[in-house]
């Protein structure tokens, strides 16, 4: 029987696991983690944190399995996007690794907006430019870390530091690399005219694979660390949200999945690169040539309840779960507006931060967590909303990630968007989807549809709406926006007052 290994670098968490060839989950080891934020807006984490906390998962994971090392035929890794880890001539670390949710770069923004001409960054990068994606976190440290810039000659994404510290060789996959600002989309290559315009060197990019094509095998040091053997085929993987569609089985063009990890997407998978003239959604290379996929992304998802949550000196998901599903739809009239560090979809403004409206002498802390879960699916009920105006639509949605343990949050999510949802059977989907890949890099199935059909199975459930809740979810997502048209203004100056102190 041929094993599988995938690994999940989250933002907040690492997660190892072990399938067997027909898509029977073996071994599943976690460490969790915390990023730096030295100060208000910036995000960051030193990468051998990430290897280390690989290592570990990885040595659980084969022991919790039982099978000889040999058994396990493919490894492969699902990671937090954007992000940007900068390695010198002797392929040593920097400096911490620059987050996705990262707010620091607001110059190098404009300064890629300038050089390029708006025009241009349509049809090139076809994203919004946003801070805590590689290109303008790169031209961050250009222009405020010199002597750490001098040293730079490899940048990659943060999945990518593990491969290289697995396999030994510098390589990132299609799906990541289109979502650094710095990669041609419809081309699937480093874009010579974007890195010229901006005067960033071209060659300390690395060479791309496919998501399920092999970029070598477990060198000595690494099999050293991890157990693993040196015949197991080291997979490129590719971002979290690609893995994630596949370990949700989300292949066909059409088809949408809702994620609430730290932040929150909703995606359409296509088979041709969609195009927002407003810039406020993403549209990044999906797992194979020729697929894409279109996503509104929310900055603090999970994280906001994380946030919550942390006020308090107890946190138990179950007792929470528990409060909130005896709150009434509406949460006794309070909105939470879920900008804590910003928003992506749609506004695209990192200079936002959170609001709680409407508390009242009545609203105690499980009206809140509700409000807090609401919130997160208005969010990304906005982010359905503007990819329905391209004409991105689903009847149905698989819902994942950390969110998704959540029966009252999935009731809410199904509520207010008034889509029924699937459930995929693992809670690790983005690991499930890189052991797929894991698979055909090793031979185990043809393609990705292959390994999915063998592996994905859904939960015996579908989360339908109910009308009287989504009618009434109307008039407060109507609220929910009014606010912040509302309040916008102020939101921003508060925001950098207080990032001033
Ligand atoms: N049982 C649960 N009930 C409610 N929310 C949960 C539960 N488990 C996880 N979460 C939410 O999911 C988030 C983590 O999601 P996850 O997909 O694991 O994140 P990441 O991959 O970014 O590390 C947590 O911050 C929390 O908000
Ligand atoms: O920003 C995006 C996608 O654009 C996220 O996919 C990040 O890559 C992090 O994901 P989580 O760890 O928050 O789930």
């Amino acid at each position: 029987m041929a094993y599988l290994m995938g690994i999940d670098l989250g933002t907040s968490s690492l997660k190892t696991i072990i399938i067997d060839e027909a898509g029977n989950v073996k071994a599943v080891s976690a460490r969790p983690y915390q990023f730096a934020s030295p100060c208000g807006g910036y995000a960051e984490h030193d990468p051998r944190e990430w290897w280390k906390a690989c290592c570990e998962t990885v040595k659980e994971a084969l022991a919790a399995c039982g099978a000889p090392a040999s058994s396990v035929k493919g490894v492969s890794f699902s990671g937090q996007m954007h992000g940007a880890v900068l390695l010198d001539k002797d392929y040593q670390v920097i400096r911490p690794a620059i987050l996705h949710c990262d707010a620091r770069s607001a110059v190098q923004v404009e300064e890629i907006k300038a050089a390029l001409g708006m025009d241009r960054v349509r049809e090139l990068i076809m994203n919004p430019v946003y801070t805590g994606f590689l290109l303008p976190s790169l031209m961050w440290v250009r222009d405020n870390e010199p002597e750490n810039y001098e040293k730079v000659r490899h940048v990659f994404l943060p999945k990518d530091y593990l491969k290289f510290r697995m396999t030994g060789e510098v390589s990132s996959d299609y799906s990541d690399a289109s979502a650094t600002l710095a990669f041609d989309i419809k081309r699937n290559c480093w874009s010579e005219e974007i890195l010229s315009a901006v005067d960033v060197p071209m060659d300390f990019f690395p060479r791309c694979y496919g998501t399920d094509e092999a970029a070598g095998t477990v060198c000595e040091a690494a099999s050293r660390e991890t157990g693993l053997s040196t015949s197991t085929v080291v997979v490129a993987g590719g971002g979290d949200q690609v893995m994630q569609g596949i370990g949700n089985g989300i292949t066909q063009a059409g088809s949408a999945t809702s994620n609430i990890g730290t932040s929150g997407q909703v995606s359409f998978q296509s088979d041709v690169p969609i195009m927002n003239p407003a810039l406020s959604t993403n549209t990044f290379c999906g797992y194979k040539k020729g697929r894409w996929f279109t996503m509104g992304a929310i900055m603090n998802a999970g994280l906001s309840l994380k946030w919550f949550n942390s006020l308090f000196e107890t946190a138990d998901f179950n007792q929470i779960n528990e409060q909130v599903a005896k709150v009434r739809p509406g949460s006794g009239g309070v909105i939470f507006l879920p900008y804590l560090n910003g928003e992506r979809t749609p506004h695209v403004n990192p200079n936002l931060s959170g609001m709680f409206l409407g508390v009242n002498l009545n609203t105690g802390r499980p009206e809140m967590t509700r409000a807090v879960m609401e919130g997160v699916a208005f969010a990304l009920y906005q982010c359905i909303e503007v990819c329905g105006n391209l004409g991105l639509k689903a009847d149905n949605m698989v819902a994942s990630g950390g969110g998704a343990r959540s029966g009252p949050w999935l009731q809410i999510q199904a509520d207010i968007f008034n889509i029924p949802l699937k459930v995929a059977d693992t809670e690790e989907q983005a690991g499930l989807g890189s052991a797929i890949a894991a698979g055909v890099g090793a031979g185990v199935y043809r393609d990705i549809e292959e390994g999915c059909r063998a592996v994905v199975k859904y939960k015996d459930m579908l989360v339908v709406p109910n009308a009287a809740a989504h009618e009434a979810y109307e008039e407060y997502y109507q609220l929910y926006k009014d606010t912040y048209e509302a309040g916008r203004d102020v939101l921003q100056r508060v925001t950098l007052m207080g990032r001033r102190q």
